[in-house]
């Protein structure tokens, strides 16, 4: 097991659906600034493993511990300001709005102030600078100005991980962060998320293999809400049990 120095620490994670065990003895460190994947078949219990963390969905026993505090008892609001922030959804992104406007809107949020959908962000002076430089670090600066709904959708969940990182998370959830994109937009949400390498840690879950082994510090394999293999790419890439469960037994797979 991994010492202390973990960021993130889950124990005993378990959760039921009727009579399915989704999440079923679950455990994981995550070390600040690392990139740590959560990989498995359909239906493993990977998006309702990230809601648990998430706060969005109670487990039904054991620990998810945050730097020494207690996350399960802790409110989604807690859990951002403890640094703890899933990656925005496309569905709480503001269409009408620019991009810069949206990011705008997140730095509100995170500096405590309301969520000012009533009181237009538009003039806030404080917010553009932050708003921006976030848009930069992203890579959407030339498009600051464009109303989301006429972005490209690789573009909308850059904005999506510009608005995150408005958060100043230590820790990211991100669930699936590729799904839907060209091989183009893949291959430079991949090389995004490698500039933060070692600034944030994250929970990647992610379908996209090759995204998997190339951003990866280490990679958990989930079968049956069950954790089967946890270690660096290399030896997740060898193990005979994770070939035989999950990624077949071609040599061509990984
Ligand atoms: N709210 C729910 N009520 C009942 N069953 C659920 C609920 N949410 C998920 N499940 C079931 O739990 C299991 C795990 O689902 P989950 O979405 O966590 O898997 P996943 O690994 O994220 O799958 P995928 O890779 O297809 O996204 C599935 O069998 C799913 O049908």
């Amino acid at each position: 097991m991994k010492p202390s120095s973990s960021l993130l620490q889950v124990r005993g994670l378990a959760k039921r659906f009727g009579g399915l065990r989704v999440t079923d003895g679950f455990d994981l460190d995550v070390a600040p600034g690392e990139v740590h994947a959560i990989i498995g078949p359909n239906g493993a219990g990977k998006t309702t493993l990230i809601n648990q963390l998430s706060g969005e969905l109670r487990p039904d026993a054991g620990s998810i511990v945050l730097d020494g505090e207690d996350m399960v008892h802790a409110s989604i609001q807690r859990r951002v300001a403890l640094g703890m922030a899933r990656s925005y959804q496309i569905t709480s992104v503001f269409p009408d709005f620019t991009a810069l406007e949206n990011v705008m809107l997140a730095v509100q949020s995170a500096s405590g102030r309301s969520f000012g959908i009533f009181k237009p962000v538009r003039d806030d002076a404080s917010l553009v600078e932050p708003a921006h430089a976030l848009l930069v670090r992203v890579g959407l600066a030339p498009v600051a100005t464009q109303r989301v709904a006429s972005m490209a959708h690789g573009a909308r969940r850059q904005l999506e991980l510009a608005m995150t990182l408005a958060l100043k998370p230590r820790l990211m959830l991100l669930d699936e962060p590729m799904a839907g994109m060209s091989q183009k937009e893949s291959a430079e949400m991949v090389e995004l998320l490698r500039s933060l390498r070692g600034q944030h840690a994250m929970v990647l879950v992610e379908h996209d293999m090759d995204a998997v082994f190339a951003l990866a510090d280490r990679i958990t394999v989930l079968v049956y809400g069950r954790p089967i293999a946890s270690g660096t790419p290399g030896q997740i890439r060898n193990d005979p049990e994770v070939r035989r469960a999950y990624l077949g037994d071609e040599e061509e797979v990984l």
